[in-house]
């Protein structure tokens, strides 16, 4: 990523805990023109059949990977389970991100704004390189609901990457702009449109 600077589009740093509302924010900025690069979605293309990770995370983690690429599940019953092993995968998949994020600027370097939806913005430094921080949060009764909603979670694992991940409030106070995600998705993409007017009348 760029180093803050006058030139060059200006870069949204939207971020939240698991649960709060990223994919579904991003996708609403997405939809109102705003190009939008998501880390996740990277991260499972190349995790993906025959993507380019598979090589260096089956070396790591063998037998974590097979015709349909990373075994998604097991791997992260592996590395949630140990310190080590995610800071190994993180070793593999980070720099790997990085390079892609930096083609998506290049890629886009004459736009106005661009943003990028990334989970550990904070957790990997990403926000210093970030002209503006964004995060989606919701009341963690909310977050907890959806999270246990989705197939194969657990009150455990959801505890224990919630650990993993800088808490909510401290990510609302490092926030330059708050996204509130426990409303209904009409008032949150309404309050998307708002900020992309007040974002566009600083470039
Ligand atoms: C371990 C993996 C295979 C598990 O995949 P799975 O589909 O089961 O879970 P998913 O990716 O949806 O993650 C579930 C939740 O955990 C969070 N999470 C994922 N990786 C990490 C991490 N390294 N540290 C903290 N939280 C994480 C996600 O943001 C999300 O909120 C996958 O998360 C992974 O490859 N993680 C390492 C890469 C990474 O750091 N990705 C996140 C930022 S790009
Ligand atoms: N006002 C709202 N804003 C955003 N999401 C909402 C809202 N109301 C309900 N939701 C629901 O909350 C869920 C948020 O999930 P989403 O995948 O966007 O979160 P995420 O932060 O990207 O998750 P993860 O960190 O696990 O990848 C979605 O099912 C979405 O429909």
């Amino acid at each position: 990523m760029k180093d803050k600077s006058t030139s060059g589009p200006k870069m949204i740093g939207l971020t939240g805990s698991i649960g709060m509302g990223k994919s579904t924010v991003a996708a609403m900025f997405e939809h109102a023109g705003i190009p939008v690069f998501d880390a996740d979605a990277e991260v499972r293309t190349m995790q993906g059949p025959g993507g380019e990770l598979i090589p260096a995370i089956e070396a790591a983690f063998p037998g974590s990977t097979g015709p349909g690429g990373v075994d998604r599940d097991a791997l992260g019953k592996l590395v949630f389970a140990d310190k080590a092993k995610l800071a190994a995968l993180e070793g593999i998949v980070h720099p790997a991100v990085g390079q892609k994020r930096a083609q998506f600027l290049k890629d886009n370097a004459d736009e106005p704004l661009i943003l990028f939806d990334i989970p550990l913005l904070f957790e990997g430094g990403g926000h210093a390189h970030v002209d503006h921080i964004v995060v989606v949060s919701a009341p963690a009764l909310v977050q907890r609901e959806r999270v246990l909603a989705r197939p194969g979670m657990t009150p455990e694992k959801f505890e224990h990457i919630l650990g993993l991940q800088t808490p909510d409030q401290e990510k609302r106070e490092r926030a330059d702009h708050v996204i509130e995600t426990g409303v209904s998705l009409e008032e949150t993409e309404e309050q998307v449109r708002a900020l992309i007017e007040v974002l566009k009348a600083q470039v």
